[in-house]
């Protein structure tokens, strides 16, 4: 399809490819992309600071009852903090998609030992939590994460069915499409934040959603 023709709530593999650097993780059971040095280290090192500033446990939604199912602590970022605009300008212009399709940043951080087992991150349709979180915005369409530091061991992000490991680097991006060509969820989709072994681990996740935020 055409970047014109594109609707606001999408982006494509035709648009991310046209992105200087971005690579196709080979695999025809998801549309998975990575993007070396998106963010400068010291542009990382800023958002740490902002997470580190206002981080707290984590919370998931469609809860299945483990407590250690999600065990980092999140928070959400704010645009009106100069480093977090600044993301949300780039990844905008990265996944083109229009800015009010995009839920708010969150940073999440994983001390040794912690993780986010593995999961989807679009709501299951018609699911427990699908009238909360889905009613107002639709389905998460994307997900775009990027790493903000190295982390000194574990940490990895695993997709189970392609059997496929990224390994967290400084301002490297990791984006994907939730959906299957023909607009239903995808499974093959599944991740897993592993634990980390030694070091912390900082991320940045941005979802998209397939109608406008509230
Ligand atoms: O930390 C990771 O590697 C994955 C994070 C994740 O899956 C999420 O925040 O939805
Ligand atoms: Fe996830």
């Amino acid at each position: 399809m055409a970047s014109s023709t594109r609707p606001p709530s999408e982006s494509s593999a035709e648009h991310l490819l046209g992105q200087r650097g971005v690579q196709r993780i080979p695999t025809d059971k998801l549309e998975l992309f990575q993007l070396r040095n998106f963010l400068s280290a010291d542009h990382c090192a800023r958002l740490i600071d902002l997470i580190d500033e206002k981080r707290r446990p984590s919370t998931i939604a469609d809860d299945n009852g483990d407590a250690y199912f999600r065990t980092s602590e999140t928070c959400d970022l704010s645009p009106d903090e100069p480093a977090v605009r600044q993301l949300e300008d780039l990844l905008d212009t990265l996944s083109g998609i229009d800015p009010a399709h995009g839920e708010p940043v969150q940073g999440q951080r994983y001390d040794v030992g912690q993780e986010f087992k593995p999961h989807t991150d679009y709501f299951t349709p018609n699911g427990p939590d699908w009238d909360k979180f889905c009613s107002v915005a639709g389905q998460r369409s994307w997900t775009f994460m990027v790493y903000l530091n190295d982390v000194d061991a574990g940490g990895g992000t695993r997709f189970k069915t392609i059997r496929k490991t990224v390994q967290p680097e400084t301002g490297k991006l990791l984006c994907w499409n939730n959906r299957r060509p023909d607009g239903s969820p995808n499974p093959n989709t599944l991740h897993h934040g592993m634990k980390v072994r030694k070091g912390l681990k900082y991320v940045i996740t941005k979802w998209y959603r397939e109608k406008e935020w509230g």
